[in-house]
């Protein structure tokens, strides 16, 4: 069992239009309606695969009745925590040549005592002995910067490894906490943690070297379409994996099946690192915030190559 926590969920709306034309009345080809959040996204990519894994969200509102119905629909066995506030809804453009524009609500702010009882959720499904929790996505108003350094505290009390994928103050106080078994950040989310703009391989391996040394294992960088980097502290090298270029569909939540890719694969870090690529590339290919299926995964096009050149400029990967 893997069990994900979002703290800050939504109902991701995708609308399908051919060129958005900013200032304009646009119509849409199509609408894609999914439970979203990158702990949720996660959660389902993991139950399509057969993985069993379980969501914990605080919901509010009718768009949390609606987060609730839609992850079961998904067959997502979820632990929906009440809150007076009204859950968000996440809009995403989606134009004909696969540019994204996304607009994410801020969600409702959490009281302490709502923060404390997700806080208490999340510690009941550790007591049973999960093999990860995750965490991911950002903080609604009032859940506090160190809400993942409290999350750690509980996993590492129930010896649970911590999975995180978030950004900015809270990211960078976990990192600094340490105790992290794996990160997930973009390349975007590791240049702001270390305060530089990562330009090469050899850039992002530093960057995530420091982020090892403040006490986490493992470092998966996701690289959009120049495919994701792994570093791990126990291991000689990082590894590099990518595939051919892809035109997306929607690139919205490809790094939480990229995510759900590595916790779900077996076997040593390289061909983890291949499954999550696969994962991630499936993913873009899916309309909306939909997750790829086994059938939908194309291993033998994605490359791994150990101890790639750091001199390599990014674009070129
Ligand atoms: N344009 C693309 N072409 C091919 N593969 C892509 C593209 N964009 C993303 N991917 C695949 O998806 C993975 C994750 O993408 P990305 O780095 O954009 O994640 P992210 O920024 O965490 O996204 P999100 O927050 O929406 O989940 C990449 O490692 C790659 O395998
Ligand atoms: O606002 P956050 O929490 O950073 O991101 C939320 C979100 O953009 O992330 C997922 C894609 O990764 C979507 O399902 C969701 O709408």
């Amino acid at each position: 069992m893997i069990v994900t926590v979002t703290p800050n969920p939504s109902v991701d709306r995708a609308l399908d239009v051919d060129r958005l034309e900013v200032g304009e009345v646009n119509r849409a080809r199509a609408t894609h309606v999914h439970p979203g959040g990158k702990g949720i996204n996660v959660a389902r990519a993991l139950v399509r695969h057969g993985v069993a894994a379980l969501a914990v969200v605080p919901t509010g509102g009718p768009d949390g009745a609606r987060l609730t119905e839609l992850l079961a629909e998904h067959g997502v066995a979820a632990v929906p925590v009440p809150v007076a506030g009204d859950t968000r809804t996440n809009v995403t453009l989606v134009e004909a040549d696969g540019t994204t524009t996304k607009v994410n609500a801020p969600g409702p702010r959490l009281a302490d005592e709502e923060v404390g009882a997700l806080l208490a959720a999340v510690e009941a499904q550790l007591v049973a002995g999960p093999r990860a929790v995750v965490a991911a996505g950002s903080l609604p108003a009032g859940a506090g910067d160190a809400f993942f350094v409290r999350l750690a505290a509980l996993a590492d009390r129930h010896r649970v490894p911590l999975v995180l994928d978030t950004s900015g103050t809270p990211f960078a106080r976990a990192v600094r906490a340490g105790g992290l078994t794996l990160v997930k950040p973009n390349e975007q989310e590791l240049g702001e943690l270390v305060g530089r703009e990562l330009g090469t391989v050899g850039d992002v391996v530093d960057a995530a070297r420091e982020v090892l040394d403040q006490g986490t294992r493992g470092v998966l960088v996701s690289l959009g379409a120049h495919g994701a980097l792994l570093v791990c502290r126990d291991a000689p090298h990082p590894w590099w994996a990518g595939g051919p270029a892809l035109v997306p569909l929607s690139t919205v939540g490809a790094g939480d099946s990229t995510l759900a890719g590595f916790l779900a694969a077996d076997g040593p870090a390289p061909e983890r690192l291949r499954t999550a690529v696969a994962w991630g590339r499936a993913a873009v290919l899916r309309p909306g915030t939909e997750v790829p299926g086994p059938h939908d995964l194309d291993l033998d096009a994605v490359r791994v190559v150990a101890d790639p050149d750091p001199h390599l400029a990014l674009k070129e990967l």
